[in-house]
């Protein structure tokens, strides 16, 4: 089976909202919405291909990224392991360059179910960290 090594940015702003865009229709993972990332290429780190991915999708510029974990998933006929970003520094202000959707959500307001399942586990993670900050 493919084996896809994925970065993956969570764009913070500094109210707590997370940047999130729509899969084309088309893709793997359809209409999902998804943090911005992609494929890692050869002789590729995972924090070159953020800084690359996120400047092709979103148009931003990555000047500080911190690697917040992991998480491997087997879909029907593909697995992928997800490299997982915090971006809270970065110059320009991301759109949907590629044409999806867009949005800002509030880290206590991301549901899991408009992902795609190997993302269930961080955004629980994001969701607990919000209502603990809260508090
Ligand atoms: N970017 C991204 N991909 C995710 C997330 N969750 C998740 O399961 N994936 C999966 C979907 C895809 O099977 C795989 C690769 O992502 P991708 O389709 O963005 O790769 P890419 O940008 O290089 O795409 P392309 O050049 O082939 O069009 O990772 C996520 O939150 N963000
Ligand atoms: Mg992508």
């Amino acid at each position: 089976m493919k084996h896809l090594q994925v970065a993956v940015g969570v764009i913070r702003n500094a109210s707590h909202e997370i940047f999130l865009a729509q899969r084309s229709s088309s893709s793997h993972m359809a209409n999902m919405w998804e943090f911005p990332g992609g494929k890692i290429e050869l002789g590729e780190s995972a924090q070159q291909a953020l800084v690359r991915e996120l400047a092709e999708e979103t148009g931003i510029e990555v000047t500080q990224a911190e690697a917040i974990g992991s998480a491997d998933h087997t879909y029907e006929d593909v697995r992928v392991t997800l490299h997982f970003f915090l971006v809270e520094q970065w110059q320009g202000e991301p759109w949907g360059r590629e044409g999806q959707p867009q949005r800002w959500v509030k880290q206590a307001e991301l549901v899991a179910e408009e992902f795609p399942p190997a993302n269930h586990a961080l955004i629980a993670r994001l969701r607990q960290e919000a209502a603990q900050l809260a508090n």
